[in-house]
């Protein structure tokens, strides 16, 4: 069986009174990527869950884990994948996916084997992988760079010039719940999400990848008018409670994978916060 560690929900007015050791153990999720070995964080928030594997040694199969009182992982679940390494595949019930550097896979509820393939052990594959409960069974689809919707936001005067690509959106791909898509800046721009938005209808969780080693990004939560931060490192993710705000700015350019659950499938439903109101 895989292994997993629980996150509860909190409360924005006890958060407030959270040090950084607090703040960090609670939201900060570190070295995300795990090799031959599926490690979950299992949110209380909307029941997201997040994991990252690379298969070096072997495949790895997923398992279900105790929490979800299943006998296979996606019995209830729905599963998407986004690969940040290089070639591998991901078998859904014996049919075989392949998966390039930044495709993605979309797994319905009720498929039963799931397995996860590097193409060459020297250059791993390595999967992204956010979960949430399902209702329904949706057709297994993989979406490569010409299904995703791709939009250019922000510009260098305002430091926020980012290009944001939605793989698992409603309009690319049926889903429940889950919303998966990634944001890359651009060389010389440092802020992602800025304007910054709050979303109460749903949790958010951010992966911060392509961050250069001696570099960081300073990730900013908390209710828009109480913001605290957390310094993040390459390979790290970030849970967004449905109450805070979620933006960056990175010493350096970088990526980060946004994964969204909760009450409805409209990605712009965001409740923007004006930058000279923000405390
Ligand atoms: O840079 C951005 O702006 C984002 O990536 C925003 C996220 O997609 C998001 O917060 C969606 O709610
Ligand atoms: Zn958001």
């Amino acid at each position: 069986m895989s292994n997993y560690k629980t996150r509860y929900a909190s409360n924005p007015q006890s958060v407030k009174n959270y040090n950084t050791e607090e703040l960090r153990s609670e939201f900060l999720i570190e070295n995300v990527l795990k090799e031959d070995n599926i490690e979950w964080i299992y949110s209380h928030y909307d029941r997201f869950m997040v994991a990252g594997v690379v298969p070096i040694k072997s495949t790895v199969t997923l398992e279900t884990i105790d929490p979800l009182k299943s006998t296979y992982f996606l019995e209830r679940r729905e599963l998407g994948i986004i690969n940040i390494g290089g070639t591998g595949a991901v078998y859904v019930d014996g049919k075989k996916n392949s998966l390039a550097h930044k495709e993605a896979l979309y797994v319905g509820q009720g498929n039963k084997e799931i397995v996860f393939e590097s193409e060459d052990s020297k250059k791993p594959a390595q999967f992204y992988l956010n979960s949430t409960p399902a209702h329904k069974a949706f057709p297994v689809k993989k979406i490569g760079a010409d299904d995703v919707e791709v939009i250019e936001l922000g510009s260098p005067e305002t430091a926020n010039a980012r290009t944001l690509r939605k793989y698992i959106v409603n309009s690319v791909v049926d889903v429940c719940q889950l919303q998966m898509g990634m944001t890359t800046i651009k060389t010389g721009s440092s802020w992602n999400t800025m304007p910054a938005h709050v979303h109460d209808r749903r949790m958010e969780v951010y992966f911060y990848f392509e961050v250069p080693k001696d570099q960081a990004v300073c990730h900013f939560m908390g209710q828009p008018k109480e913001t605290r931060h957390i310094w993040m490192a390459d390979g790290e993710a970030v849970i967004s409670p449905p109450w805070s705000i979620h933006s960056g700015s990175g010493t350096s350019s970088y990526s980060f994978i946004w994964g969204m659950a909760g009450e409805n499938l409209d990605y712009g439903d965001m409740d923007v916060c004006k930058i000279n109101e923000l405390r």
